[in-house]
């Protein structure tokens, strides 16, 4: 059995003669909560999209769960589509559908499941995601921000995937929403197993949750690991992302990062 999640080799990606990744490399080993992280414009979005099969790499190879995206039949693409589940940052959901119609989408477009059963399924990721039954019936435009990432949370989870992707999931949350928001992906991926893959530029989310950080500037995957290595490599986005005033506050209430009680020695602070 596979024990990474992606393989990523020599990818390059180009639009016109605009370079954006430039022979990356990239391995997610099962398991881990990886935050990709790298200047705006750095191509974060576009590598989740590559990873997903949206897009298509000038050059290289993309394996998701041992699956080669460019060479999988349509067969292994619908696969790999219960395999994993994807909350875009545009929450995205049918406004014209319930939440629970919302929640139930996929699994009635590719399994043909007996209604009873997508119902206790349905019910089931609503109460993963926070929500309660009551929440079932509301249309879209009845929510909040923050419920309305909760359902499309709960769409992600519908066909219990292996994989999550999550594009910004707190972006436009206030700081408590967002602090929720981040302890219960934390508790879905202790509870599910599941391995995330998040792009965010938060610096609360990315240091609370990640297992792993990648981080991608001049075209490639600078630096990847656990946080504490990567926050130790020497690059000026890395310094000025995570080691800036407000980094250094947020390492501050960590200490289960070596690195914070590194720093605090060496400025004596
Ligand atoms: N379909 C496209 N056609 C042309 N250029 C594109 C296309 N998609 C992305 N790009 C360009 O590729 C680069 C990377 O874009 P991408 O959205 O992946 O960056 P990002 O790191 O996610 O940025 P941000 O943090 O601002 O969301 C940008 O310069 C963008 O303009």
């Amino acid at each position: 059995m596979e024990t990474n999640a992606i393989e990523i080799h020599g990818l390059w990606t180009q639009f016109g003669s605009h370079v954006v990744h430039k022979d990356l490399d990239l391995t997610v080993k099962k398991g881990e909560i990886v935050s990709i992280v790298g200047g705006s414009g750095s191509g974060k979005t576009t590598l989740l999209r590559e990873i997903l099969g949206l897009q298509k790499p000038a050059r290289g190879t993309v394996k998701v769960l041992g699956i080669d995206i460019e060479k999988a039949s349509v067969a292994e693409m619908r696969k790999l589509d219960d395999r994993w589940g994807v909350l875009f940052q545009q929450g995205a959901l049918f406004s014209a559908l319930s939440v629970f119609d919302n929640v139930a989408l996929p699994m009635r477009e590719l399994h043909g499941l007996p209604e009873a059963l997508i119902t206790n399924a349905v019910l089931l990721k609503l109460q993963m995601a926070g929500l309660t039954p009551d929440d079932a019936n509301k249309m879209p435009s009845d929510l909040s921000g923050g419920m309305i990432k909760r359902v499309a949370l709960a769409r992600a989870l519908s066909l219990e995937p292996d994989l999550l992707f999550l594009d910004e999931p707190t972006a436009g949350l206030d700081p408590a929403l967002s602090d929720s928001f981040v302890e219960l992906i934390q508790s879905l991926h202790d509870e599910l197993h599941l391995t995330v893959v998040m792009v965010s530029h938060d610096l609360d989310t990315v240091l609370d949750l990640s297992t792993q950080i990648v981080v991608l500037a001049d075209k490639k995957v600078v630096a990847s690991g656990p946080p504490e290595d990567v926050l130790k490599v020497k690059h000026p986005f890395i310094e000025d992302f995570f080691l800036g005033n407000r980094g250094r506050k947020v390492l501050a209430g960590l200490p289960h990062l070596d690195v914070a009680k590194v720093l605090r020695g060496s400025d004596g602070k």
